[in-house]
């Protein structure tokens, strides 16, 4: 569990320079009330006085050149810690899989890594500020004690009075900043959610009703930010009356003292200074508040980094043609049973179709295939190793999946289709036995067009998609993949994958029956069971397996 301690410390390589720096201007301000009082003794003395004037000005410079060298501390420090975090952040999202984000919505986990993580960087700054904030009231304290102990007595009551005005300040805005963060998420996944069916939007022509309701919290984070402002109004408004009193009480105490010849007068005013650094406390609420925010980033970010990362095993595959097997396979998500104890012996370097009417579970089934979710109980293995056994690298050589949507991610074409690096020679062979290579060559930048300036249909996407699953020697997973390609081009990538001279299992979700006739096998999936596992041929004489194609 990621804790603001964790996250303050991470940048201790900054903290001391910050914290030397506070102490640094702390000193100054404990000091210059001495020095300045020292020095209107020697002007009521008539005595010289521009010794402690000389005093002052070095003190007031070494403040100056403190608070410059810890504003590019502080600075410096919340960059390193928001980079750090965010690493961490992103790392963790990318390293759950598919199951592992499925708790977040997209825009909120976007703003969890931007804005929230940046808030979650200043806990180290602002918890050190805070701590050098105490030192110059202490520090009055026991100056004052040394002048005269009942000046310190009133100091003391005044602060303590202070202190609780902090205290239900800090309380009171913890929870509005968490409350305000949320809703900034719940704005940004809105947003996000719209994004993505922003055509589906267009063609209903919904347009207001959609922006009605992504705006439709605005208020709610409008309420938020009043309430933090009128906290912080509150707050202020209370040290302001606390504040003067210290003051009042310290001067007070010091008047009868001066007049009883207790105390001098340059003690009188040194004793002002210091009532002043304790009634000052009350502006101190800038930095709870800081605190306050980096404390609900910390518990944001703390969310997503409880996110399980996948765990992979060590072992490299045997030789083998893709032999797959699935051992009493049951997946349960929500309390429903999308896959209820599917066994199957798969032989591998076989073109295996599954068909199974909508919401059979077919693509939870090419998910397990592939290790993109995990049974929840028995499991799944690729030429006699079980795939959590199989280490990262080997799986991903080993195993290419292809979507009906693919996600196409990199900068350009050529790098959607092969992302890491892969050889060029590979990268064409990929693309042109997905027919990729036909469009793609047609373009005015061929591999090299940017992704995101590509006008591209359906069918082109899958080719893509294809192409980049294509150089897996294992076992290819095609969930619904070609769904969108002409009749044609289906065909002939169907015939490519039939002929594949790879010698790998082919495991095709499909509603075609063209595709399950070309399929050496055929798995029949009904309610998450397996219904029969033959040729398309043999099934076909089965009215229930014809009513699967409609
Ligand atoms: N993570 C999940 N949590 C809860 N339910 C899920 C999850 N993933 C899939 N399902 C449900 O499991 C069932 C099977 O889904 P699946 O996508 O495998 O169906 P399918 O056979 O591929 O259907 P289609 O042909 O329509 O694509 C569906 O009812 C779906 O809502």
């Amino acid at each position: 569990m990621t804790t603001f301690g964790e996250v303050a410390k991470r940048g201790r390589g900054w903290l001391p320079l910050i914290g030397l720096n506070a102490l640094i201007g702390s000193a100054v301000t404990l000091a210059l009330p001495t020095v300045l009082g020292r020095s209107v003794d020697s002007i009521v003395a008539g005595s010289d006085y521009s010794r402690w004037l000389i005093i002052a000005a070095t003190l007031i410079g070494l403040g100056i050149v403190a608070s410059i060298i810890d504003a590019f501390a502080g600075a410096a420090c919340v960059a390193e810690t928001t980079a750090w975090l965010r690493h961490r952040l992103v790392r963790q999202v990318v390293h759950g899989g598919p199951e592992g984000a499925r708790g977040f919505e997209t825009g909120d986990l976007v703003t969890r890594v931007s804005a929230n993580a940046n808030d979650a960087a200043q806990a180290g700054p602002a918890a050190v500020t805070a701590l050098a904030a105490i030192a110059p009231p202490v520090g009055s304290l026991v100056l004052l004690a040394l002048i005269d102990v009942w000046l310190a007595a009133a100091f003391f009551g005044g602060v303590v009075l202070v202190m609780l005005v902090l205290l239900a300040f800090a309380k009171r805005t913890a929870d509005i900043s968490l409350a305000y963060q949320e809703t900034q998420g719940q704005i940004a996944s809105r947003l996000a959610e719209s994004l993505t069916g922003i055509r589906t939007i267009a063609a209903a022509g919904t347009t207001a009703r959609e922006e009605r309701r992504i705006l439709g919290l605005l208020p709610e984070l409008h309420k938020h930010g009043v309430v933090t402002w009128r906290i912080l109004a509150r707050s202020g408004a209370q040290a302001a009356v606390v504040g003067p009193l210290v003051l009042v009480a310290v001067l007070a105490v010091g008047g009868v003292q001066l007049v009883a010849g207790k105390i001098t007068a340059g003690e009188l005013f040194a004793a002002s200074q210091y009532a002043v650094l304790g009634a000052g406390l009350g502006t101190l609420t800038g930095v709870i508040g800081e605190i306050a925010r980096a404390k609900a980033g910390v518990q944001r970010a703390a969310e997503v980094l409880a996110i399980d990362a996948v765990p992979h095993g060590s072992m490299a595959l045997p030789a083998g043609a893709g032999q797959l097997t699935f051992d009493h396979v049951t997946v349960v998500a929500d309390g429903n049973v999308l896959l209820d104890d599917v066994s199957l012996d798969l032989p591998g370097g076989l073109t295996v179709a599954v068909v199974g009417p909508s919401g059979a579970g077919k693509s939870v089934l090419a998910a397990v295939a592939a290790r993109l979710r995990d049974p929840s109980t028995g499991h799944v293995s690729l030429d006699g190793v079980p795939l959590q056994a199989v280490s990262r690298h080997a799986l991903r050589r080993a195993v290419g999946c292809a979507f009906e949507r693919p996600q196409l991610v990199g900068r350009t074409i050529g790098e959607a289709i092969a992302p890491e690096a892969v050889s060029p020679v590979r990268t064409l062979a990929a693309a042109r036995a997905t027919h990729a290579h036909d469009f793609v060559s047609r373009l005015p930048d061929g591999y090299l067009t940017s992704l995101r300036r590509a006008p591209m249909s359906g069918g082109e996407r899958q080719r893509l998609g294809l192409a980049r699953a294509w150089p897996a020697h294992r076992l290819l997973v095609l969930d619904d993949a070609t769904s969108s390609l002409d009749t044609a081009t289906e065909r002939q990538i169907g015939r490519t994958l039939t002929e594949d001279r790879h010698h790998r299992t082919r495991l095709i979700v499909t509603h075609r029956p063209a595709t399950a006739a070309r399929a050496d096998l055929v798995v029949w999936l009904d309610r998450g069971q397996v219904q029969a596992v033959a040729p398309h041929a043999d099934l076909w004489h089965n009215t229930s397996y014809r009513e699967v194609f409609g």
